[in-house]
C-alpha cells in the first residue's frame, strides 16, 4: 500500500469522536478524542493531522496530499467544523444501500448496520451501547426497524441530575481483562443502600429489556447474529454474562462496526467513480 491509500474515518458521536486510520481496506489504528473546537480542527487541517500529539501513527504523513477524511456524524455542530476541508467526505443516508431507511434515521445506526452485514451477513441485529442505546435490525437489504433509549451512562446521569438526594452511582469500569467474567460487579437486585439500589434498578431493567428485544428478534429471525458495539459494550456484556449467560454466549461484541460500515461505503463510492 502506498501512502496515498491512507485515509481516516471519523465517527462523530454525542459523547466523543471515534477515529480510525486505514490503509486501503486495512484498519490500522483506532482511537477516541473529545469533541474538537474550531481552532483544533483548523490546526489539524493545517498540519495534516501530524502535529499536536494528535495520533502517533499519523506523524509520518508527509507526502503533501491532503489526507482523505470520511465523516459520519450525528452531531451537526461538530461536522460543520470540517466543511472547509477539501478532502472530507460527509456520509449521508443516500450512500447507504439499504431500503426502508426513514429520513431522520441516525447515520451511525445505518452505517453500523452496513458494517454488521459486511462481517456476518443478514439478517442481523445491532445493539449500539453508546450515549444512546439503540437497536437496529436489518434483513435482506431492508431496515426492519429498531429502538432508541438512554444509554447506560445517561441513565445514571439523568437520575442523579433530576433528583436532589441521589448520587451518580455508575459503577466504576473494571479493567478490560476482568470485565467479561465479573459477576461481582452486579449489585444485589434487592439492594440495601442507595448506590446499589440505583445500579440494581438501571442494570436489571436494562438487561431485561435487552433480553426482550433480542428474543423478539430471534422469533422473527431465528439464529440471526446479534452484535454489540459502542462505548458501553464491555460493561453491558459483563452484565449480560452475569445475569443471562446462555443469551450472552450467543451475542458477539464487535467494537469496530461503524468503521467496517464506513469502509463499505467508501468502497462502493470508489467503485462507482471508476
Ligand atoms: N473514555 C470514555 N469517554 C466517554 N465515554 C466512555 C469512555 N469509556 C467508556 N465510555 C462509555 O461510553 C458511552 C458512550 O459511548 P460511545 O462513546 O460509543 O458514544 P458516542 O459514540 O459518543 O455516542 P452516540 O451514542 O451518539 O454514538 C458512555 O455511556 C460511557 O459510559
Ligand atoms: C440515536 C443516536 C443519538 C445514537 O447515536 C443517533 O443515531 C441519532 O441521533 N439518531 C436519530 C434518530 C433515529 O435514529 O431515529
Ligand atoms: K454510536
Amino acid at each position: 500500500m502506498s501512502c496515498s491509500d491512507r485515509w481516516l474515518a471519523l465517527s462523530i458521536g454525542n459523547s466523543r469522536l471515534h477515529w480510525a486510520a486505514f490503509s486501503g481496506n486495512d484498519l490500522q489504528q483506532t482511537w477516541d478524542t473529545p469533541h474538537l473546537s474550531a481552532a483544533d480542527v483548523q490546526q489539524l487541517i493545517a498540519t495534516q493531522f501530524t502535529k499536536s500529539a494528535f495520533h502517533p501513527s499519523l506523524h509520518d504523513n508527509a507526502d503533501g496530499a491532503h489526507m482523505p477524511l470520511w465523516i459520519a456524524s450525528v452531531v451537526s455542530q461538530q461536522s460543520l467544523l470540517w466543511q472547509k476541508y477539501d478532502a472530507a467526505t460527509f456520509i449521508t443516508l443516500e450512500q447507504v444501500p439499504l431500503a426502508g431507511l426513514y429520513p431522520t434515521l441516525g447515520i451511525d445506526r445505518a452505517i453500523a448496520a452496513l458494517g454488521a452485514i459486511a462481517i456476518v451477513g443478514r439478517p442481523v441485529l445491532v445493539i449500539d451501547a453508546g450515549t444512546a442505546l439503540t437497536f437496529t435490525g436489518v434483513d435482506g437489504a431492508r431496515l426492519i426497524g429498531g429502538a432508541i433509549l438512554p444509554g447506560l451512562g445517561l441513565q445514571f446521569q439523568t437520575l442523579q441530575q433530576a433528583t436532589a438526594a441521589l448520587p451518580n452511582a455508575l459503577p466504576a469500569a473494571l479493567p478490560a481483562s476482568e470485565e467479561r467474567v465479573a459477576p461481582q460487579l452486579l449489585p444485589p437486585r434487592w439492594a440495601l443502600n442507595t448506590t446499589d439500589a440505583i445500579a440494581s434498578g438501571i442494570i436489571y431493567t436494562l438487561v431485561a429489556g435487552l433480553q426482550a428485544f433480542v428474543n423478539d428478534w430471534w422469533q422473527q429471525f431465528p439464529a440471526s447474529p446479534v452484535l454489540l458495539t459502542g462505548g458501553d459494550r464491555d460493561r453491558l456484556y459483563a452484565y449480560l454474562t452475569a445475569t443471562m449467560p446462555a443469551m450472552a454466549s450467543k451475542l458477539t461484541v464487535e467494537p469496530q462496526l461503524i468503521f467496517w460500515g464506513m469502509r463499505s461505503v467508501r468502497g462502493e463510492s470508489l467503485k462507482a467513480e471508476s
